[in-house]
């Protein structure tokens, strides 16, 4: 019913990206569905156009216009949350990050505070037969975008997952302007990384929080999937899922008949996500499975529907932590590792669900530049970012002990914080915590 529409509107990338023009603000899909024909295509007109500014978020692999254009003659890239490969361009200045809650995304692009898209880029599914396509493993805020784009071309690749919704997961065809095709493996993330002592510390202590029924959010990073793990090797039950990402440690907990969604208050039964980051089999599992709903990131992520759900567990990883409580998990100084994401929806979320419990773990200790250090830290580096503020940290984790800081004095804080540390640098964070006039007489650290 489709096919001459879509046959009029079929274009090579190389023409589909003549419309971009100079001044222009061109939005692409995210993460594992960055439209990487597009960005070929793009890449090629270094020189020809001007002031392109480029936006997408993690994309998972290095876009092209940066490496075409070291010296941003044409295009500037930015990221709502770096991947490693933007990591490494943000250092050599071809890639910025934009500051941001993952939540407000949609609305700022609706209501016009982000710069409106002229050009929408986006990644998705063959269409089906009312003629709408499928914005597969990134629902994140492709329909914002494209609500509010001036053109709208779509890179079909028939190796995306057709992934059930939710709301907002679809585009038609009426509302497309050009479609450019490709076929090719969507770029995939490691099913386990190499797991650490800590880690497997920290996830025994976490497991002894999840009950029978609890909804669960997994955060980004190596931890979640050990924890995810061992979750799948408990007497555990009746657990849902309600998360900002889906991962490939999900099968295991969905096969194994851990997670059914069937104490959920909304979504029931449905396993909850806006974008999906993991190996083939994860992009094959979600494959038009009625087990996941995947939302727009303004539903997934809205604090106040993530509350709903009673027990809401949220485990998310940090970069360190301050004697008071101030949680920077996305910089070191001036480099950007990543980003805010969902890390303060969630953990806001879960503070309101109703016996609901937020975390945020680390190892006590990583190595930089050969030499080890404390995560935990008298202050957060000059320029570092604190992505959840002292007023909203929550239980923090590592593989020393759990410390719940809610409600506690700053001097109580110091001292919960310093007993997480690891013993070696115990020491020298009393002297810190006694400098800053948080340490009292009282204090004991064993
Ligand atoms: C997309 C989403 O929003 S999902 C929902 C939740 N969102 C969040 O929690 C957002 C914030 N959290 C995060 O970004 C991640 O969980 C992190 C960065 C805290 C941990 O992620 P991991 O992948 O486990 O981090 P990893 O240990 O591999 O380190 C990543 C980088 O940070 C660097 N890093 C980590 N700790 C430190 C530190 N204390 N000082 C300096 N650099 C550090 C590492 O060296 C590495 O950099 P490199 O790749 O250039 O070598
Ligand atoms: C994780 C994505 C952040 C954004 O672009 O809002």
């Amino acid at each position: 019913m489709y096919a001459n529409e879509y046959r009029s509107k079929l274009r090579y990338p190389e023409e589909a990206v003549k419309v971009v023009k100079s001044g222009d603000w061109v939005f692409m899909s995210h993460f594992a569905m960055f439209p990487q024909a597009l960005d070929e295509a793009l890449s090629k007109r270094v020189g020809e156009v001007s002031d392109v500014m480029v936006r997408s978020v993690c994309a998972t692999v290095s876009p092209k216009i940066c490496t075409a254009d070291p010296e941003k003659k044409s295009f500037t890239y930015m990221s709502g949350y770096l991947s490693g490969h933007e990591r490494k361009l943000g250092e050599k200045e071809l890639c910025y990050y934009i500051p941001g809650n993952y939540s407000a995304s949609p609305t700022l692009i609706r209501n016009g505070s982000a710069y409106p898209p002229d050009v929408a880029m986006i990644q998705t599914t063959p269409p089906d037969n009312n003629g709408y396509f499928n914005f597969g493993t990134s629902v994140s805020y492709a329909r914002a975008i494209c609500e509010k784009a001036k053109t709208i071309i779509l890179e079909v690749n028939d190796q995306v997952p057709w992934v059930l919704g939710g709301e907002q997961e679809c585009i038609h065809i009426s509302e497309v302007d050009y479609i450019v095709e490709k076929s090719y493996q969507l770029p995939q993330l490691p099913a386990t990384a190499t797991e650490t002592e800590a880690e497997r510390a920290i996830a025994s202590l976490l497991i002894e929080e999840i009950e029978d029924g609890s909804c669960l959010q997994f955060g980004i990073g190596g931890m979640p999937n050990t924890i995810a793990k061992m979750i799948a090797d408990s007497d555990l039950k009746n657990l849902g899922i309600h998360s900002e990402m889906a991962t490939t440690s999900y099968i295991d907990l969905i096969l194994k008949g851990k997670v059914n969604g069937s104490m959920k208050n909304i979504d029931k039964y449905k396993t909850i996500f806006t974008f999906a980051m993991g190996t083939q089999k994860l992009y094959d599992f979600i494959d038009r499975n009625p087990a996941f709903a995947s939302y727009p990131v303004d539903i997934t992520n809205n604090p106040r529907r993530i509350a709903i759900n009673d027990k809401q567990i949220a485990i998310n990883n940090t970069v360190e932590i301050d004697l008071l409580g101030q949680i920077s998990s996305e910089s070191s100084g001036i480099k950007q590792i990543s980003g805010t994401g969902g890390q303060l929806d969630f953990t806001m979320g879960a503070f309101q669900s109703k016996g609901g419990k937020p975390f945020i773990c680390m190892s006590s200790t990583t190595m930089q530049g050969g030499k080890l250090i404390s995560r935990i830290v008298p202050s957060i580096k000059t320029f570092s970012a604190v992505t959840c503020p002292r007023t909203f940290a929550p239980t923090i984790v590592t593989e020393y002990g759990k410390a719940q800081l809610t409600g506690k004095s700053t001097y109580r804080r110091a001292e919960m914080l310093i007993e997480l540390a690891h013993p070696d640098f115990r020491e020298e964070l009393i002297k810190a915590a006694q400098a800053q006039k948080i340490w009292t007489r009282t204090n004991k650290i064993s």
